[in-house]
């Protein structure tokens, strides 16, 4: 199979469950099935549900593919087990922004939602099954195998309909039941996604640096915001709190609207959002958020009228604890309440400038 896009995370695997040697493929199947309906996170069970694919059929590899949410990004994730040449399985997330064949296929797969059986370069059989709820493609499973896999085609359609079905309960514990957005509950585990991919993208920079043929992507730091509605309570007070969650409402969904794709926006309680999200640098970020807070200043809501919005943004780096950042971001937005309001601040820059107090460490807060 020819993978364009880049090679990172391994982790060497062995068969989740043990079935006996013998036992009828009924309890083989109901046993894999019932290894990987086991899982509560996400990322565990996609692992999961590719290694025991693997392990049922003599296939080469498993590929799952999860759909991105705009036409940019089609592609949100990608987890492969392959079978290595002296037994046992290696699963590996690829970088979902690398362009061609495999990505081509499963984005056919999952906007046709018509499964694609044809034959690899290297004379594989190939099988992409698209994942798919009422009508639209939450994902694609690909299965490469030296010999033909027609035999397998309702099996794997079966193991995809089961997939989707659970991850919706999951998907459903993961989001804030008014936005839509992500809560406070998926906040660590989406954290370390995003620090895994920013590896994944720095590793993938520096092999096309060494490659001169390929453009190299500009390196970029990652940043916690924190965005609060300015004096919401007056806006409950003066209109009552079904305007008020209203306003909550269309706000997440201006969010979604302005940021990236690549960006993750969570509702963490109240009027207060924080977002990841991915810059260059100091001053791109400021601007991004800046622009979007600009929006809301200029935006009429339905009869609520003007409402403003505060930010205070930090930068995350691999080996600071969550709390911690979210607790310089917290200071950064503090500040912004306290001088004025309707503005965007960052913990990193307020510090320099010595209008913080002591910079934020370890042993200067609660972590439970
Ligand atoms: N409508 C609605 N109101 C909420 C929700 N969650 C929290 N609130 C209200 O949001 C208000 C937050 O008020 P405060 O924390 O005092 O802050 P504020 O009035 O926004 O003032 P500043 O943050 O200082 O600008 C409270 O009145 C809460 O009752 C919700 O889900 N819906």
């Amino acid at each position: 199979m020819s993978r364009r896009f880049g090679r990172a995370e391994t982790t060497r695997m062995k068969a989740p469950w043990h079935s006996p040697a013998g036992a009828p493929p009924e309890s083989r199947l109901l046993a894999s099935v019932a290894e990987f309906t086991h899982h509560r996170d996400i990322d565990a069970l996609d692992h999961s549900v590719v290694l025991s694919l693997a392990e049922l059929i003599a296939v080469n590899s498993v590929t799952l593919c999860k759909r991105g949410e705009s036409p940019q990004h089609p592609v949100d994730s990608i987890v492969v087990c392959s079978r290595k040449p002296g037994g046992g399985f290696v699963i590996e997330a690829l970088d979902p922004t690398r362009e061609g064949d495999p990505l081509d296929t499963l984005v056919c797969a999952m906007e046709t939602l018509e499964a694609i059986s044809d034959i690899t370069d290297d004379g594989n059989s190939r099988l992409v099954v698209p994942i798919h709820r009422e009508h639209a493609a939450i994902g694609a499973l690909m299965l490469e195998a030296p010999d033909s896999l027609d035999n397998v085609r309702s099996m794997v359609e079966g193991f995809a309909r089961i997939y989707c079905n659970y991850i919706a309960l999951l998907n459903e514990s993961e989001r804030d039941k008014l936005t839509g957005l992500y809560n406070r509950r998926s906040f660590e585990q989406r954290l370390q996604r995003l620090l895994t991919l920013q590896r994944q993208k720095a590793r993938g920079a520096a092999q096309d640096g060494e490659d001169k043929r390929r453009p190299v992507e500009e390196p970029s730091q990652l940043y916690l915001a924190i965005l609060d509605i300015d004096h919401f309570k007056r806006i409950n007070d003066t209109y009552g709190h079904v305007y008020g969650d209203e306003v909550i409402l269309l706000l997440a969904q201006h969010m979604r609207a302005s940021f990236r794709q690549s960006d993750v926006l969570f509702r963490f309680g109240g009027e207060e959002f924080v977002i990841l999200l991915a810059a260059q640098d100091e001053t791109a970020v400021h601007l991004v958020l800046d622009r979007f807070r600009q929006f809301v200043a200029d935006h009429a809501f339905p009869q609520v009228g003007h409402v403003t919005v505060s930010i205070g943004y930090a930068r995350i780096t691999e080996n600071d604890y969550p709390e911690i950042v979210l607790d310089r971001a917290d200071k950064a937005l503090y500040f912004a309440k306290q001088n004025g309001r309707d503005s965007v601040h960052g913990y990193e820059s307020l510090t320099r400038r010595g209008e913080l107090a002591t910079p934020v460490s370890l042993g200067s807060i609660d972590l439970f």
